[in-house]
C-alpha cells in the first residue's frame, strides 16, 4: 500500500536584510498567485569596429522604460517597446544586479526557485550580463556573494549552499562541474551515467575556484560576430537549503542562472560547417522556445517544452512555479536590427506568460523506510517542472522540489559521446534514453524531483510492491550468479556483494518509479486527448451553427468527426474562389491535404491532436490548405468564418507572421465593423509606385534611417495592447512606405518565389501580385540555397524566419507616427 509523504509549508519570518515586501509577494505565491515573467532589456554599448548609429535606443522616462527602434523594413517607422526595466549602453552591471536581481534573492531565501535567463543574438552580450569579467562581475559572482553573506545573517538556521552547472551543448546535457561522472551498467548491459553532480561550497572563494575550471569545460568558439561566442546553453543552478530545528522543515530555494546561446544569422557569423552543427542546434533549441512562448499565450492545451532540452529546463520558468526574469540583451546598430525585433517581440510576447511560484519545504521527518528512490540512480534527466512543488498538505505524489536540482541522470551506453571534447564529461540522459531501459521503464516518463541530494521525496512507492520486486530482481540475479558461480557461496546475501545487492535494490526501485511515473504521464495524456475532443467538437459544432446558412461551404474542421468524412475528401466545387479555380493543381492539392489529413487523423483514432500527428512539410500544407479556404470566406465578405479558419491554420504554422497579421486584421475589421483590406494588398500596391526609389537613389539602409525624422509627439498611447490600434498605426505609417534595401522584403521576395504562383499566366510570375499568396509565400522553403548552408537554421528569437515582417505587432507596444 502506498503511503503519501505529508508536506507542510510554511513561511518563514522575514530575515535580518530582506523587506517585509518580499516575504508578501512570498506568502501570496503559496497561495497560487500568478507572477508574470519580467523583462529587464538591456543595450550593450558598441564595440570597437562596429559602426555607432542609434537604430536602437532606451528611454527612462515618467511613463515608463521603453526600448526604440526603427521597423527592420520600414526606417519611417519607430516602434516602442515597453519592459519592466531598460538599460541603455551607458548602464553598469551594478545597476541591473540591484535593480533586478538583487530583490529575487529574498524570493529564493523564501524557498522559491527563481530563473534569471540572459536572451538575445549572438554578441549582444549575454555572458558579458550573467558572467560578466574580472573587472565587471557579471549577475553570478553577485548572487553567489550576496546568498553568503545573507546566509550568515540567518540565525537559528543551518544553510546549506551547493552548485551545479550544466551545458546544453548540440542537443545533449553536460556536466560541467564534474570531469568524471560514475559511469555504470545495468542488468541488460546498458551503460549509464549517474549524478549530475551537485558541489557543496562553503564560501566565494570556494565558488570561484569551482566556478574557474568549469568555464573552462564550457564550449565555446569564434565567430565573426563574437570572438568568444558561447555555442552551448549554460545553466548554473544555486542552492539554498535552509533547516530550520525548531520547526523541524527544510525550506529550499534555487536560483538558476541561465546564460543562453545566442540566435544566429549565418550570413553574418560566417560559421563554417562545424559552427553551422552548433548553429543548427542553437536556432533549433530557440526556435522551440519561441514555440513554448507562443502556445502559452495562446492557451493551448499542449505545450511543446520536450521538443527541445533548452524548453524542458525552463519548463518551471515558463509557465511553470518559478518566479522568472527574462534579460533581453540587444547589440546596437542598423546591422543587428532584425535580430533586435525578433528579440523584442520575443520579450513582449514572453512577458504575458504567468508562473505560479510555490514554496518548497518539507518536514524533516525520517523517510518511510520503504523509500529508495531518494538512493536510486534516477532514470530522467530532466525535472518535470510544471509538477508544483510542495503545499500544505499536498499529495507526495506531486511533491516536486527542483526544477533544474541536479538531477541522477543515466545514459544508455549508445548516447556516451566518443568526440575528444566529450571525453570526460558525458551527455546526461537524452530524453529518448528513457525507452532504452528495460522492462516496465520503456517509455515517456516525465522527470520528478532531486531525489538523493536533496533527501526530498518526490513521490511514494508501494513498500510491498517494491519490496516484491526488489526480492525478485535479487533473488534472480543470486540465482544467476549462484549457477556461475557453481553454487559458490561468495560474500553477502545470495553470493552477491553487499554493493551488488544495493545496486540490484536501486535498479528495481528505478524500474518501479518510472512505471509509475509512465503511468501518471498516460493518465495525464489520456485527460488531455478527451479536452482536446471536447474542444474540437465544441468548434465543429459552434461553426456548423452559425453556417446553417451557408451549406455549400463544407468546413474543414469537419474532417475531425468521422461521419463527416465522405463529404470532406471531395471537396464541393462551390468552396473555392475564382482564384483558386484557376489552379487546379492547388484544387487538387487542397481536396488531398484534406483528405490525407482526415485518414491521418482516423487512423490516429483522435488520440493526438492534428497538428502533432503531422510531419513539418504536412503541416505547412495543412495550414496553407486552411488559408486557401479562409481566404474563399474572406472574399466572401464571411469574415468570422475566415477567422475561425486562419486561427485554424495558425495552429500548423504558428511561426508564420503574415498569417497572425492576417488575423489581427480582421478581428481589427470585425470589430470595428469595417471593410476587410489586407494591408499587404495595399502595400503592395505601393510598392509597384516606388519602385523607383530607394536602392535605385543610391540610399543605403542607413541613409534611410538617417532620414527619418523622430516626432514623438504623436504617439498613441497604446500600452494596453490593442492590436488593431497597432495596426491602424502601422497602417497609416505604411501609406508613405518607401522600399527598403537590405534585410527586407524585396531581398526576400526575390529570393523566395512562391511556387503557386508559376502556375499562373501573370506576365510578373515573380513578383510579388497577390497579398494573399505572401501567407503562402512564407510557408515556401527558399528555392535555392546555397551548399553548405543547408544544416543550420536561420531563426528569429520568435521563432520565425527572420524576414522582418511588419505584421505581427506585439501587445503593449507603441507605434510612433513619423512623418
Ligand atoms: N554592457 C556591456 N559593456 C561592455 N561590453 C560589453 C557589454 N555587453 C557586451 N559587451 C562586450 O561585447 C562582446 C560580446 O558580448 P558577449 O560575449 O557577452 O555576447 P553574447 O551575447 O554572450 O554572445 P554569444 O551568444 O555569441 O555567446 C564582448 O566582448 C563583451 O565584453
Amino acid at each position: 500500500m502506498a503511503t503519501k509523504i505529508r508536506i507542510a509549508a510554511r513561511l518563514r519570518p522575514n530575515i535580518p536584510g530582506s523587506p517585509l515586501v518580499a516575504c508578501q509577494s512570498l506568502r501570496s505565491s503559496t497561495t497560487s498567485m500568478a507572477t508574470k515573467i519580467r523583462i529587464a532589456a538591456r543595450l550593450r554599448p558598441n564595440i570597437p569596429g562596429e559602426i555607432l548609429d542609434d537604430a536602437v535606443g532606451v528611454e527612462n522616462d515618467e511613463n515608463g522604460a521603453f526600448v526604440t527602434m526603427t521597423h527592420p523594413r520600414d526606417a519611417s517607422q519607430r516602434f516602442k517597446f515597453p519592459f519592466s526595466s531598460c538599460y541603455g549602453p551607458d548602464s553598469t552591471q551594478d545597476e541591473l544586479y540591484l535593480n533586478d536581481v538583487k530583490p529575487l534573492l529574498d524570493v529564493v531565501l523564501g524557498g522559491v526557485t527563481v530563473t534569471v535567463f540572459a536572451y538575445g543574438v549572438t554578441s549582444s552580450g549575454k555572458t558579458h550580463t550573467i558572467q560578466g569579467t574580472k573587472a565587471q562581475p557579471g549577475i553570478i559572482p553577485r548572487v553567489v556573494r550576496d546568498i553568503f553573506e545573507r546566509s550568515r545573517a540567518i540565525d537559528d538556521i543551518e544553510v546549506d549552499i551547493s552548485v551545479s552547472y550544466m551545458e546544453i551543448y548540440k542537443e545533449e546535457a553536460y556536466d560541467l562541474l564534474a570531469p568524471k561522472l560514475p559511469i555504470r551498467e545495468d542488468a541488460s548491459g546498458q551503460v549509464f551515467v549517474a549524478h549530475l553532480s551537485s558541489l557543496p561550497i562553503s564560501s566565494l572563494q570556494d565558488f570561484d575556484r569551482v566556478y574557474a575550471s568549469a568555464n573552462k569545460r564550457r564550449s565555446t568558439g569564434s565567430t565573426n560576430l563574437n570572438h568568444s561566442s558561447s555555442r552551448s546553453h549554460a545553466i548554473l543552478t544555486l542552492q539554498v537549503q535552509m533547516a530550520d530545528r525548531v520547526a523541524d522543515q527544510t525550506v529550499t530555494g534555487k536560483i538558476n542562472l541561465v546564460d543562453l546561446a545566442g540566435s544566429e544569422n549565418n550570413k553574418l557569423t560566417g560559421n563554417d560547417p562545424s559552427r553551422m552543427a552548433e548553429s543548427s542546434a542553437i536556432n533549433k533549441s530557440l526556435s522551440v522556445l519561441g514555440q513554448v512562448v507562443h502556445a502559452l499565450n495562446q492557451g493551448a492545451s499542449r505545450i511543446p517544452y520536450r521538443n527541445s532540452k533548452l524548453t524542458r529546463i525552463l519548463q518551471d520558468a515558463l509557465g511553470g512555479n518559478a518566479v522568472g526574469l527574462l534579460i533581453c540583451n540587444l547589440a546596437p546598430g542598423t546591422k543587428f536590427r532584425q535580430d533586435t525585433w525578433n528579440t523584442l517581440n520575443f520579450a513582449s510576447r514572453t512577458k504575458e506568460i504567468e508562473n505560479k511560484p510555490v514554496v518548497n519545504v518539507r518536514d524533516n521527518q525520517p523517510a518511510p523506510k520503504a523509500h529508495f528512490a531518494a538512493l536510486a540512480p534516477q532514470p530522467h534527466v530532466l525535472p518535470a517542472a510544471n509538477v508544483p512543488s510542495s503545499s500544505h498538505n499536498q499529495p507526495a505524489s506531486k511533491a516536486h522540489f527542483a526544477a533544474l536540482a541536479p538531477q541522477p541522470h543515466v545514459l544508455p551506453a549508445a548516447n556516451v559521446p566518443s568526440s575528444s571534447r566529450q571525453v570526460g564529461r558525458p551527455s546526461l540522459l537524452p530524453m529518448t534514453a528513457a525507452s532504452k531501459l528495460p522492462g516496465p521503464s520503456k517509455g515517456r516518463v516525465s522527470g520528478f524531483g532531486a531525489g538523493g541530494s536533496t533527501g526530498f521525496q518526490p513521490f511514494t512507492i508501494a513498500p510491498g510492491n517494491v519490496q516484491k520486486k526488489i526480492r525478485s530482481e535479487s533473488e534472480n540475479a543470486g540465482d544467476r550468479r549462484n549457477s556461475d558461480r557453481g553454487n559458490n557461496s561468495g560474500s553477502g546475501i545470495l553470493g552477491m556483494t553487499e554493493e551488488e545487492i544495493d545496486e540490484r535494490i536501486a535498479r528495481a526501485v528505478e524500474i518501479e518509479v518510472a512505471r509509475r511515473l509512465e503511468e501518471r504521464e498516460r493518465r495525464r495524456e489520456e485527460e488531455e486527448r478527451k479536452e482536446i475532443e471536447k474542444q474540437l467538437l465544441e468548434v465543429v459544432q459552434e461553426e456548423e451553427d452559425s453556417h446553417r446558412s451557408t451549406p455549400d461551404v463544407v468546413l474543414p474542421e469537419d474532417i475531425t468527426r468521422p461521419t463527416t468524412s465522405a463529404t470532406c475528401s471531395s471537396l464541393p466545387s462551390g468552396i473555392l474562389t475564382p482564384l483558386l479555380k484557376r489552379h487546379e493543381d492547388l484544387d487538387n492539392e487542397l481536396k488531398r491535404r484534406l483528405a490525407e489529413l482526415e485518414q491521418k487523423y482516423e487512423q490516429n483514432s483522435r488520440e493526438v491532436q492534428l497538428a502533432d500527428i503531422l510531419s513539418p512539410t504536412s503541416k505547412k500544407k495543412t495550414g496553407r490548405a486552411y488559408v486557401a479556404l479562409a481566404r474563399a470566406h474572406s472574399e466572401k465578405g464571411d469574415l468570422q468564418v475566415a477567422l475561425s479558419l486562419y486561427k485554424k491554420a495558425e495552429t500548423y504554422v504558428p511561426d508564420n507572421m503574415k498569417l497572425k497579421q492576417r488575423i489581427l486584421e480582421i478581428e481589427h475589421a470585425a470589430r470595428n465593423n469595417v471593410e476587410f483590406v489586407p494591408m499587404s494588398r495595399k502595400k503592395s500596391k505601393k510598392k509597384a509606385k516606388n519602385t523607383h526609389t530607394s536602392r535605385s537613389s543610391g540610399q543605403t539602409p542607413t541613409a534611410d534611417f538617417v532620414s527619418v525624422a523622430e516626432s514623438s509627439g504623436h504617439e498613441p498611447d497604446n500600452r494596453d495592447g490593442d492590436p488593431g490600434e497597432n495596426l491602424r498605426s502601422s497602417e497609416r505609417s505604411g501609406q508613405g512606405r518607401k522600399k527598403k534595401g537590405g534585410l527586407g522584403t524585396g531581398s526576400r521576395s526575390r529570393s523566395r518565389p512562391a511556387p503557386l504562383r508559376e502556375a499562373t499566366n501573370s506576365p510578373h510570375k515573380q513578383k510579388r501580385v497577390a497579398s494573399d499568396d505572401e501567407l503562402e509565400e512564407e510557408e515556401t522553403p527558399p528555392k535555392k540555397q546555397k551548399k553548405g548552408k543547408k544544416t543550420a537554421v536561420d531563426v528569429c528569437s520568435d521563432g520565425s524566419d527572420g524576414d522582418g515582417d511588419l505584421g505581427w505587432l506585439p501587445s503593449n507596444m507603441k507605434v510612433v507616427e513619423t512623418k
